[in-house]
């Protein structure tokens, strides 16, 4: 029997040819019997029916325009400045010589000085010079102290202080001076030193323990803290009263004499200006006599301290010592990620690297891209002729 051969060509052909009455072959509709629906046209025809919606209708919002806010302008309203009485005062406050308008660390003890002597509590504020804001930072009254920056004078008008306003509590900001004096301060009464305090709140104190990644807690305020800078946020509450109150104080006898550090003698960590050395370098000598006619305190990348040219206590960097220095001058660096962890914090950069693509040039703010061997050569005659 002949079976007659299909032709697949020809049937497809068929199909879509629209007189053929054949249904298209992926016609869905026919499948389910259920008209498909297309997303296409029903947005089209619902966008001629309703308005168009702002994807973000801020139509909604209230906004003043700008003539109505100059037509309405919000009434400025001080608050009432608030008074205590003595009996209510409770807690002293010592600040640092200084000069000029209280500093931020001021305030900031004012701030925490405000925390724990609690709403009718009062404020004193110990200064050595004439403030025009300590009432609106916090303080109820003002005494201000004899000038003078020698421990021994502070210590002896913090005495007298204490046994003329003998207050609850007393703050001093965890400086080197302040510092010194609240442990001076402690030693003399016998109290217990609360020191470097950078939590105040209702739930009590909170401080660091040095050495130990704790904090240690206490509830009850005592007689005697200080405050580490720049951790307790400033009040914004009404202003105090701020009122001058004299009192008898013995006055400064010692005079003050400030030493200079011999140049370059300042470690790293210290210093302001840091010459430093890397694998660039081939003639130490002369690097350290740059440094030493420069002012600068020398410092080295890792490679240079691990060849012995330079100390290990002169490595800068992630594994070295972290510098905070104004000029940082780095002589054939190349800049490391390592190395540019310890010079983050330096405020000016300057490069001398024979390569213009090294990162410490790019991180620098001058760069010298020559060898660096002439360029110190020419820096220790210009230092040397510079020098009295
Ligand atoms: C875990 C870890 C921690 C590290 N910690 C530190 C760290 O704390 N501090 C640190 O410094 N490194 C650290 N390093 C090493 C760091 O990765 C680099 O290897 C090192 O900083 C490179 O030192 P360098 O720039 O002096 O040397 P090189 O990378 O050899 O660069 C030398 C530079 O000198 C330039 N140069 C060459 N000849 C001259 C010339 N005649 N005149 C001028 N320029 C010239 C070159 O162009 C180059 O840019 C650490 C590495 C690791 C893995």
């Amino acid at each position: 029997m002949m079976r007659l051969r299909r032709d697949p060509r020809l049937e497809r052909s068929v199909h879509l040819l629209p007189s053929s009455g054949a249904r298209p072959r992926y016609d869905l509709t026919q499948r389910s019997g259920r008209p498909r629906r297309d997303p296409r046209q029903e947005a089209a025809s619902q966008a001629v029916r309703l308005a168009p919606r702002l994807r973000i209708d801020r139509t909604q919002h209230v906004f003043l325009s700008a003539s109505a806010a100059q037509a309405a302008p919000i009434p400025e309203s001080k608050p009432a400045v608030v008074r205590v009485e003595d009996a209510a005062l409770r807690v002293l406050v010592i600040t640092d010589p200084g000069k000029g308008p209280l500093t931020p660390m001021d305030r900031q003890l004012l701030a925490s000085a405000r925390i724990a002597a609690g709403a009718a509590g009062g404020v004193v504020l110990a200064v050595d010079r004439e403030v025009d804001d300590a009432g609106s930072a916090g303080a109820d009254r003002i005494v201000i102290l004899p000038e003078s920056a020698h421990p021994a004078d502070r210590f002896e008008t913090a005495l007298a202080l204490r046994t003329a306003i003998p207050l609850a509590h007393m703050m001093l900001p965890e400086t080197p001076a302040g510092g010194d004096l609240g442990r001076r301060l402690a030693a003399r009464f016998g109290w217990a030193l609360f020191s470097g305090v950078e939590q105040i709140g209702a739930r009590g104190l909170v401080r660091p323990v040095r050495g130990r990644k704790v904090d240690q807690e206490q509830a009850e305020c005592p007689e005697i803290l200080t405050l580490a800078p720049d951790m307790v946020p400033l009040r914004s509450d009404a202003p105090r009263e701020g009122r001058i109150v004299s009192l008898d104080l013995p006055q400064a006898k010692r005079a003050v004499e400030r030493v200079r550090p011999a140049r370059g003698s300042l470690p790293l960590a210290d210093s302001d200006f840091v010459v430093s050395a890397g694998n660039g370098i081939r003639d130490f000598e002369l690097f350290r006599n740059v440094a030493a006619a420069l002012g600068g305190t020398p410092g080295a990348s890792r490679v240079v301290c691990d060849s012995g040219d330079m100390p290990r206590a002169a490595q800068v960097g992630a594994s070295g010592t972290v510098l905070a220095a104004d000029c940082y001058l780095a002589l054939g660096i190349a800049g490391a990620p390592q190395h540019l962890q310890g010079i983050a914090g330096c405020r000016h950069v300057i490069a001398v690297n024979t390569d213009l693509h090294a990162a410490m040039v790019e991180r620098a703010e001058l760069a010298i891209v020559a060898d660096a061997q002439p360029v110190m050569e020419a820096l220790l005659r210009l230092a040397q002729e510079k020098q009295p």
